[in-house]
């Protein structure tokens, strides 16, 4: 059964929205710790939309579980992660104009550029994976990379307008991840999973982790950020 990440990126864009202090993202770690998260996620961006430098420094603190930071293959993200050193670097495409992660990280296109970024976290001591659609080809340029783990991603799978499309996607990253496990890598997925759709990719073979952000804190407003963790856990236990 998955382990359950925590993003908590969307709790800082509720604090961005006002520009002040609150809602504070190191005390939504606390509460998603107390729900039952295996990790904290936070996605720094380049354009600093969400969560900032200051929370990525105090969550590497305070945070007691693992803290999972996603950021892009460039220099400045680079630097701040290996001086920081949370305990997982997941490295994700990024586009200033999009509204979220679009798609996987090319690492066939850009394999030279991924390649120096995986090795300089690596020096740093930093466990790696790669943020990328499912699709062989990605798969197997990850795997020449010595990543510990990709995230696919479940975007098209949660995005899927019918069923019928919905069934086809689950059967793409069924698939996809045998081709991870048979490249003796670490499987985890993300994006876009909620309360209805988490349970069918919770129970791909091998799943080892599960990084969900939006359905929870949106849950959140609700019950509470400590209820709506626990229940997300529930499902990716059952
Ligand atoms: C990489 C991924 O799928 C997401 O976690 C991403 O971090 C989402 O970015 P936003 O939180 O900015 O939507
Ligand atoms: N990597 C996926 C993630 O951290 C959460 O994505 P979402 O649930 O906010 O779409």
């Amino acid at each position: 059964m998955p382990k359950l990440g925590v993003n908590i990126d969307h709790v800082a864009t509720i604090r961005q929205a006002r520009g002040g202090i609150e809602p504070d993202p190191v005390w939504a770690a606390m509460k998603a710790e107390l729900g039952g998260a295996d990790q904290i996620t936070v996605h720094l961006r380049e354009d600093r939309r969400h969560i900032l430098d200051r929370d990525l420094r105090l969550l590497k603190e305070t945070v007691h579980v693992k803290l999972n930071l996603e950021c892009a293959c460039v220099d400045e993200m680079l630097t701040i992660a290996c001086d920081t050193k949370p305990e997982r670097v997941c490295l994700v495409p990024e586009k200033r104009e999009e509204v979220t992660t679009e798609g996987g990280l090319d690492v066939v296109a850009n394999f030279d550029r991924v390649s120096d970024s995986v090795k300089r976290l690596h020096d740093a001591g930093i466990f790696v994976s790669l943020f990328i659609d499912p699709v062989e080809s990605q798969i197997a340029a990850s795997k020449k990379l010595n990543v510990e783990a990709v995230e696919l991603h479940t975007g098209s799978y949660a995005d899927a307008p019918t069923d019928l499309d919905q069934s086809r996607e689950l059967i793409v990253l069924e698939n996809a991840s045998q081709h991870v496990l048979e490249h003796q890598m670490i499987l985890h997925a993300g994006h876009g999973l909620n309360y209805l759709n988490v349970t069918d990719v919770a129970d791909i073979e091998g799943m080892e982790e599960l990084n969900i952000g939006h359905s929870i804190i949106s849950r959140a407003v609700f019950v509470g950020l400590e209820d709506a963790v626990s229940e997300m856990k529930q499902l990716c236990l059952r």
